[in-house]
């Protein structure tokens, strides 16, 4: 279905920043079967390598605008700080039909809506970095005008880097940013600490930084093949009385342990995309 609509597409797909997080997509799309010659990047600081090997693969590379047919989809995938410069300059590129996806944390609706017309059709989105490997995870909203087709064309292009979860209420973007959007960070952070702290307790800090990364990833590949819930898995680690919930009665202290501190992190990313809001 989403290899079908991406070869399907009438116009290009367009992508404003071709960044950590545009350059994932666009390799997804592409291995997806969205025809090369169907993507355009606009991206004024591309190196030069990137710039030829995206060009290359048939990639349109910095075109004049005058030369991009109607776009089927402009995606935003810049900094949220530049957009109050950057979207403008790509405005007139919308034309009926097009679909804008942004993927830009805290710039809401309202915001590209005063850019691109009250009515466009816009899906502000969040994706995450492990769509890299397409194992993203996105979660996205519609504005009102955005058409069933629409809402497939964005299923295929965020699908193409791993699931999609619709929401009807944009005011839960910002929640959803902070942790699924920020999430992979917190996740690599625990393979960072644990290491420090394996070495803190004696271990050779190569090895502790080699044994804490692997644990969190096969944990990860664990959670992510099993059935169980997260409390679950946990709970079959940890024998009564045993290592495990000695470390777990200092983890999950309510006054200053990970539950508290995860509900204050992820508090202040959520604050964070409002102030980023414009
Ligand atoms: N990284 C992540 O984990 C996630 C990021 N996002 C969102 O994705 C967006 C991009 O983030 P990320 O990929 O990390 O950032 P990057 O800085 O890696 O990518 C942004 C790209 O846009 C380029 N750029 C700057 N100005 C312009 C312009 N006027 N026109 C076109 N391109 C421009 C940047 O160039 P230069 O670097 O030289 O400025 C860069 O190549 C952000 O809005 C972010 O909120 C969403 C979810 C997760
Ligand atoms: O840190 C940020 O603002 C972006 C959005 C989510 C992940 N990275």
């Amino acid at each position: 279905m989403s290899e079908s609509v991406l070869k399907s597409l009438s116009g290009p797909v367009v992508l404003l920043g071709c960044g950590k997080m545009g350059s994932a997509m666009l390799e997804g799309w592409l291995k997806l079967g969205l025809p090369a010659d169907k993507a355009a990047v606009l991206d004024p600081n591309l190196t030069a390598e990137s710039a030829s090997a995206l060009a290359a693969k048939g990639v349109l590379v910095n075109p004049a605008h005058a030369v991009i047919a109607a776009p089927s989809v402009l995606l935003l995938a810049v900094k949220p700080q530049v957009a109050p410069e950057a979207l403008p300059a790509v405005a007139a590129l919308v034309k009926p039909g097009t679909l804008v996806v942004s993927v830009m944390a805290g710039r809401t609706m309202a915001f590209m809506g005063n850019i691109f017309g009250a009515d466009a059709a816009i899906v502000r989105s969040i994706p995450n970095t492990p769509a890299a490997i397409g194992r993203g995870v996105s979660v996205a909203v519609p504005s009102p005008g955005v058409t069933q087709a629409q809402k497939d064309i964005t299923a295929a292009l965020l699908g193409a880097i791993g699931i999609v979860e619709w929401v009807d209420d944009e005011a839960l973007m910002d929640a959803a940013t902070a942790v699924s959007g920020s999430g992979p960070a917190y996740a690599f952070l625990l393979a960072e600490v644990m290491a420090q702290a394996g070495a803190a307790a004696g271990l050779p800090a190569d090895l502790s930084a080699r044994i804490a990364r692997a644990t969190v990833a096969g944990a990860g590949a664990l959670m992510d093949q099993s059935d169980l819930s997260a409390a679950t898995l946990r709970q079959n680690v940890t024998s009564p009385g045993g290592t495990t919930a000695a470390a777990l009665a200092v983890l999950m202290d309510e006054g200053r342990g990970f539950p508290p501190l995860m509900v204050e992190a992820v508090a202040a990313a959520t604050r964070r995309g409002k102030e980023l809001a414009g």
